[in-house]
């Protein structure tokens, strides 16, 4: 059987000195990328991944989308063994054919027939299986005479063909990619999007970074959304982009009224540190803030499908039982961009507190002057 588990695995990358300086610049700049675990004197820590908790199984096909720097590539790292946790820990079983960095490790003063061998020796080949396809993959290369030549007199384009061959002659359980193939010739793609098809048919898991939609929606039956190191939403492909969509836009957030609300998160967005819906599902709806809506999230202490959604860390799945609920409950305030639908049902199998348990009509909190 081949899987891959995370369990509560974390990323911090340590950053030296000036370096330190410009990196912990460059963090307070991005408003979705990773976040700062820690200074310690001339050294600061960047958290990459924040205890993420994910099972991959046989026929799983999972897109990774999110903004730059949301932690997708150290995610593919993490999976390929490339970096041990800092801490959690990653079970595996099956092989694995890493198809990200793939120009990386080459011998450049070797010629391109030597390092088809040594790179098929690195994938777990046996030097018979290697002789045995050494022409078939020479020939996919299309390189002729170079394959003689050491690979420093290679271009760029040259050097991923060679990898490109070599990394997909092997048959592994396990696919993690990079979306990387739009190197090359429009002649070259098109035989190796054959070629890639063919191979990801053959394995079990396949596991695909990737900010192209269409690619995603293509190849993959899974998505995760990621965002600052940590999955934001996850499941059927629709489900996770009908999220990445309405980033930023549901009718149940209201970013005024939850910044004016929440001082420290008002703070943090002027900074530019984060944005208040990114906030809010990574942090605000576990703290168990209101959404900016006038409603309290401790009507949803006992309801299971809420807690159920926060059990898997799923925002998406979090946010939409407080759509459903929250019009009902006392104190709802609706957002401006909130129209009621005509058909609004009130959900039967939500236990709605009684009128004494009603909250007073909230009023509106006070504006700070912040940027949202
Ligand atoms: N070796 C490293 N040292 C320090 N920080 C790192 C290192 N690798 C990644 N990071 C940081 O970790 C975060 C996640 O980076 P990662 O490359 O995984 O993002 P990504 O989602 O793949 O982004 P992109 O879509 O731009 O490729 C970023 O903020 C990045 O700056």
């Amino acid at each position: 059987m081949t899987y891959i588990q995370l369990e509560d695995v974390t990323i911090d990358f340590p950053i030296y000195s000036t370096v330190s300086r410009s990196i912990r610049h460059r963090l307070l700049q991005g408003a979705v990328g990773s976040g700062i675990s820690g200074v310690e004197g001339d050294k600061t820590w960047v958290r990459a991944l924040d205890h993420l908790d994910l099972e991959f199984r046989d026929g799983d096909r999972v897109g990774l989308v999110g903004h730059n720097g949301a932690g997708k590539t150290t995610l593919l790292r993490v999976l390929a063994g490339v970096y041990a946790p800092t801490s959690g820990r990653m079970r595996r079983a099956g092989t694995v054919a890493p198809l990200f960095d793939i120009s990386l490790g080459f011998d450049m003063e070797r010629s391109g027939y030597d390092n088809i061998v040594l790179r098929g020796l690195f994938l777990g080949l046996t030097r018979p299986e290697i002789e045995e396809q050494v022409d078939s993959i020479a020939s996919f290369t299309e390189l002729g005479a170079y394959l003689s030549m050491p690979l420093r007199t290679y271009s760029s384009g040259m050097l991923l063909r060679l990898a490109f061959a070599v990394s997909t002659a092997v048959r592994p359980d396990i696919i993690l990619m990079d979306e990387w193939i739009g190197v090359g010739d429009s002649h070259f793609i098109e035989r190796a999007t054959a070629r890639l098809d063919e191979f990801i048919a053959g394995s079990s898991i396949l596991v695909l970074a990737s900010h192209s939609e269409t690619l995603i929606r293509e190849v993959c039956n899974k998505a995760i959304l990621m965002g600052q190191g940590r999955v934001l939403a996850q499941g059927s492909v629709d489900h996770v982009y009908g999220y990445y969509r309405h980033f930023g836009d549901t009718p149940f957030f209201n970013s005024e009224d939850y910044l004016a609300e929440n001082p420290d998160v008002a703070d943090a967005v002027v900074k530019d540190v984060t944005a208040p819906w990114l906030h809010y599902t990574i942090h605000g709806i576990w703290e168990g803030r209101s959404p900016g809506n006038g409603i309290e999230l401790r009507y949803f202490d006992g309801d299971p499908v809420f807690q159920s959604a926060k059990q898997r860390s799923d925002a998406a799945a979090a946010m939409d039982r407080i759509a459903e609920v929250a019009p009902f409950l006392p104190g709802f305030r609706a957002p401006a961009n909130w129209r009621r639908p005509a058909n609004l049902r009130r959900p039967l199998n939500f236990s709605f507190p009684d009128q004494g348990d009603a909250l007073e009509q909230p009023t509106p909190p006070q504006r700070s002057n912040t940027r949202s």
